[in-house]
């Protein structure tokens, strides 16, 4: 059968990108959706926002919902301080498969834990099963309509504590009203809009940084 658009994408890294070089496959990746094949990673105009912002933050633990073919994982595990700890979730064994690969051909299998299975499912796990008290940073990617639910699970399991940031790609395009509403009118949340562009197009989009200030 046919490869699917997650093959053909990893096929590109293969071809342009150097073995332990995130940076190249970052380009590589870019490359192949901005002239070949459009698919939903972040982007380069938006991953720069994102790249700062972990930057800035410097975070120990992280979790990303929706690693789809890892480009935003890549992006984010390329920057971590030596010690941290980087969970990603993917309920799509294809995708889940391909993305092992793309972090695989970036060097960074050593920083990242991609756990094959749904947020909903794994974030009741999360403390007893790695470990982790909290997350510094949780980077939102997945379907936009579980964005909000999928916050609430992660405030009610303790996961989200005093400083906690939330950064949500795409709540311009596709768009995620409800989880918008919830962040900016909530008085534990200090939120920020990071207007962008929609990966490799000129439509609006932007980023949606909310630091949670504690119950
Ligand atoms: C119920 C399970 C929930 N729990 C879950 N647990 C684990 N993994 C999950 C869960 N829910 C989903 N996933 C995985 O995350 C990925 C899903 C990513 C979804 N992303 C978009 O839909 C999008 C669309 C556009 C877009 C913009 C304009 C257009 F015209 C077209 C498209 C742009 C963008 O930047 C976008 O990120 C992956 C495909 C999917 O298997
Ligand atoms: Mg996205």
């Amino acid at each position: 059968t046919r490869k699917s658009r997650p093959q053909r994408l990893l096929k590109a890294v293969e071809g342009k990108a150097t073995l332990g070089d995130p940076q190249s496959v970052i380009t590589a990746i870019d490359h192949f959706c901005r002239h070949k094949e459009w698919a939903m990673n972040v982007g380069d105009e938006k991953g720069s926002i994102l790249d700062s912002l972990v930057i800035e933050l410097s975070p120990v633990n992280v979790l990303e919902l929706g690693t789809y073919c890892g480009y935003s994982t890549v992006r984010i595990a390329r920057l971590l301080p030596p010690g941290a700890r980087f969970i990603t979730l993917e309920f799509n064994p294809d995708y889940a498969a391909v993305a092992r690969q793309v972090i695989g051909w970036a060097g960074l299998e050593d920083k990242v834990q991609l756990v094959e299975g749904a947020s909903g499912d794994w974030i009741p796990r999360l403390r007893e099963h790695f470990g982790v008290q909290m997350f510094d940073l949780v980077f939102l990617d997945h379907w936009k309509d579980q964005y909000l639910p999928d916050t609430k699970q992660l405030e009610e399991c303790g996961l989200i504590q005093k400083g906690t940031v939330l950064l949500a790609d795409n709540v311009i395009c596709p768009g995620t009203p409800d989880y918008l509403k919830y962040v900016r009118n909530s008085p534990h949340y200090d939120s920020r809009y990071y207007r962008s562009h929609l990966e490799y197009t000129k439509v609006e989009d932007g980023l949606e940084k909310s630091v949670f200030l504690g119950f």
